[in-house]
């Protein structure tokens, strides 16, 4: 998708001239004159970026007026301040309000060109580090070495260029999220968002504030919803089969006219989304007991694509399990243990309920577990009960806790600690750049790290 600038300014030549720089360069460009017609422009549809001039004369707000409008409503949408010749302080009082950067009158083409492309790298890298962030560690495409998992990639191959929707079923924590990413992936979308709502953490009350996003009774933007926010992306609805049947109207309304209307507003927002759905749940039988829409299944499940619950394919267990040791391993700096036969053939005979996800919490905490017995084999009296092993000996803790029955969380503290401190070795022990990259405020990192004993 082209990117899509808003350039603010009162001087038409000045807004003429820079629109056209950056028109030259392959991006696309809307402009506005003053503060209420730029804000109207941002509630129309979200820009990639803003160009904005500090004063703005004839106007309800200045530019930092402006500037504050968009920090409250979208803080993540990236703005240029144009400040004029020796207006420094104002400028920096910018910087400390949001603004990515500024630049002076007169400029010099270049380094407008310059500062508007490291602006949207900047919010592209950060919309990396939080999708990646989301994903902590999650594998980038799907692995297995089963005729089901090739099948899996080959359909995700064959619909992923399309525009298609697509309803992906399978039980939970079989990949389906996964699946829905590497369609995005692979996509001619992929350089835009994929957004995430999952209806079954969502109450309805909120169910449509977070889809739609807020308009105040002024007609002011309050909040930007995943509809938007997906704007030349992908938005994938994890178990849609959870939406109140009024939001589901409401959906079927975007689907049919690509638009919407935000909660408390009345404008229509334009958007270019492709909608990729799933379900753990049979919707078959939602539909016939009156809990979702049929036309709105039929829309969405336009191609329907199934993902098979681990139990089908077994023989993917093993590599699976190399991938995750390796995953962990690489994220949290804790050495890579091999994993005995016996170990490996319970874990491959086992049921896994929970599929996947519940194979790769097993692997963390074996590995996390396992961690304080250098180069030693994980043995099969490991595993956790649940797993089916049979558990003589087990080690313990120095509580005298037996290893295996600490609950994850508890483990994945221990992991935590071993995690923080390769990373603030990683960054040579710059704490400012160990907590963007961990996505913690540097304070907050600063009290964890005093919690758990680190400095
Ligand atoms: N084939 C696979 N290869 C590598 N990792 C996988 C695979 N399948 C699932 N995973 C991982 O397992 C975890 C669960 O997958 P995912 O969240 O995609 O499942 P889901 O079906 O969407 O779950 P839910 O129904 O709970 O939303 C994720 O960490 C995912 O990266």
């Amino acid at each position: 998708m082209a990117y899509d600038i808003l350039v603010v300014d009162d001087e038409t030549d000045i807004r003429e001239l820079i629109a056209g720089i950056l028109d030259d360069e392959g991006y696309g460009t809307r402009t506005a004159r003053d503060s209420d017609s730029a804000i109207a422009a941002i509630k129309d549809r979200r820009p990639s970026l803003v160009v904005l001039d500090i004063w703005l004369q004839g106007s309800r707000l200045d530019g930092l007026g402006v500037l504050d409008v968009i920090k409250q409503t979208d803080p993540d949408l990236p703005v240029v301040i144009i400040s004029g010749h020796g207006n420094i302080e104002t400028a920096v009082s910018a910087i400390k309000r949001g603004a990515y950067d500024y630049i002076e009158k007169p400029f010099k083409t270049d380094r407008l060109i310059h500062i508007v492309d490291r602006a949207l790298e900047a919010s592209s890298l950060k919309r990396e580090v939080r999708e990646l962030r989301q994903r902590s560690g999650e594998a980038t495409g799907i692995i297995g070495d089963s005729s089901a998992a090739n099948q899996l990639r080959q359909t995700i191959q064959k619909v992923a260029g399309t525009n298609s929707r697509i309803m992906i079923t399978g039980p939970s924590g079989s990949g389906k999220e996964l699946t829905a990413r590497m369609i995005h992936d692979l996509s001619p979308r992929a350089k835009s968002p994929f957004v995430v709502l999952n209806a079954a953490t969502i109450t309805p009350e909120r169910m449509e504030e977070e889809l739609f996003g807020i308009e105040d009774g002024s007609g002011s933007l309050r909040k930007v919803g995943a509809m938007e926010e997906a704007h030349g992306g992908t938005l994938y609805l994890d178990e849609v089969g959870d939406m109140p049947a009024e939001t589901q109207s409401k959906i079927l309304r975007v689907l049919v006219d690509q638009s919407f209307t935000r909660v408390g507003g009345a404008t229509k927002v334009q958007v270019d989304i492709r909608i990729l759905s799933s379900t753990a749940k049979n919707l078959e039988e939602h539909i016939s007991a009156g809990l979702f829409r049929q036309d709105l299944y039929h829309r969405l499940g336009v191609v329907p694509l199934r993902v098979p619950g681990l139990a089908e394919r077994r023989e993917d267990v093993p590599v699976l399990v190399a991938h995750f040791m390796e995953q962990i391993s690489t994220a949290s700096g804790i050495p890579l243990r091999p994993i005995g036969d016996d170990a490996m053939a319970v874990l491959q005979t086992h049921d896994w309920p929970g599929n996947v996800r519940q194979l790769k919490n097993n692997v963390e905490r074996l590995l996390i577990l396992a961690r304080g017995e250098p180069d030693s084999v994980i043995t099969a009296d490991l595993l956790p009960a649940e797993v089916g092993a049979t558990l003589p000996n087990l080690p313990t803790t120095g509580g005298g806790e037996h290893l295996m029955s600490v609950p994850l969380r508890e483990a994945r503290e221990i992991f935590e600690r071993d995690y923080l401190q390769a990373q603030i070795k990683r960054f040579d022990g710059n704490i400012s750049r160990t907590a963007e990259f961990v996505g913690m405020e540097r304070s907050a990192l600063h009290r964890k790290l005093k919690t758990l004993g680190l400095s």
